[in-house]
């Protein structure tokens, strides 16, 4: 059960937060950037090259400061396969360095094409009998309002596997409470969501009582994380928007259960791109994203206690 594993590894470093990897190129320092573009020319292979180096900085500098890493899929799609190389590469190097990590993925669509989904990025393809692992992660995010149908092949990859994977329940941007808001008879439609969510994984509980389906809640809605906290007792949250998009550590203190388990609170571009406030040139972006994530860990320690 793989949120045993990410609840060991937080417990064990005294760290339920997670550091996203959502590099864009105007994020890598200057000296990382000329290199690669000397090397493979300035377009989507350098620059996916200068992300895959910096990625590979900021892995070393972190590894033993948090438990886990998030590469949004996003930053690397934008640069066609060069860049989903170079995110494959991330992860590889993520894992070997003792990271659990979670893939943003947030797919979402009928089951046939959301089983494909699951092969390429938890269990592997089949071909000719035997299993091809491609991105490998150890979890992904979904989008689950197309309903379980959509959620069902990833939790069958991931029980397979021993992974497990996040559904988008109370998102971070301002816009969510246009859908997720609505009154849906007796509950709010993110409500309906996150009860169906732990639901379908009922039965899959680890050691510390969570399901292998766990929920996206967004730390820009600290009242909403409380009251879901309390509603779905067995769900491991994955809490995004402390730092960059306004979530405070009192924000996320509710999305962690009483023995400080439960949750883990991810920050990107506060961690990533620390080194611009530094007033250097980026050749201390390591030391800066380390002090970053150093710094979130202990703000966060002030209000949650990891028994
Ligand atoms: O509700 C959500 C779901 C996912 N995200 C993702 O988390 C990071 C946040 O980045 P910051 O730079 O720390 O703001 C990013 O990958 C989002 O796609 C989210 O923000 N909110």
């Amino acid at each position: 059960m793989s949120f045993d594993v990410l609840q060991d590894k937080i417990r064990a470093m005294k760290n339920p937060t997670v550091a996203g990897l959502d590099a864009r190129i105007e994020y890598v320092p200057e000296h990382i950037r000329r290199a690669a573009f000397e090397e493979h020319g300035v377009g989507l292979k350098g620059a996916a090259e200068a992300i895959y180096q910096f990625n590979a900085g900021l892995i070393d500098a972190l590894c033993d400061v948090v438990p886990a890493v998030k590469p949004q899929s996003a930053y690397y799609e934008n640069l066609g396969w060069q860049g989903m190389e170079m995110l494959e590469r991330t992860i590889r190097y993520a894992k070997s360095k003792g990271l659990f990590v979670i893939a943003d993925i947030k797919r979402g669509d009928i089951g046939s094409t959301a089983a494909a989904y699951a092969e390429g990025w938890l269990s592997g393809a089949s071909i000719e009998g035997q299993q091809f692992k491609s991105f490998d992660a150890d979890c992904v995010t979904l989008n689950g309002y197309m309903g379980s149908d959509s959620i069902n092949p990833f939790l069958k990859a991931a029980k397979e596997e021993d992974k497990c994977v996040f559904v988008l329940v109370k998102t971070s941007n301002p816009g969510s409470g246009e859908l997720q808001d609505i009154v849906a008879g007796d509950r709010l439609v993110y409500q309906v969501m996150g009860d169906l969510n732990e639901r379908i994984a009922a039965g899959t509980e680890g050691k510390y009582g969570y399901t292998m389906a766990g929920a996206v809640t967004g730390a820009t809605y600290p009242s909403d994380i409380r009251a879901l906290r309390k509603r779905l007792e067995h769900t491991f949250f994955l809490v995004p928007g402390y730092g960059a998009q306004g979530g405070t550590a009192d924000d996320v203190r509710y999305a962690f259960d009483k023995y400080g388990h439960g949750a883990i609170v991810n920050s990107s571009r506060g961690i990533m791109c620390a080194w611009q406030k530094t007033g250097g040139d980026g050749h201390d972006f390591q030391e800066a994203a380390r002090n970053a994530a150093i710094a979130m860990r202990d703000d966060i320690k002030q209000f949650v206690t990891i028994v």
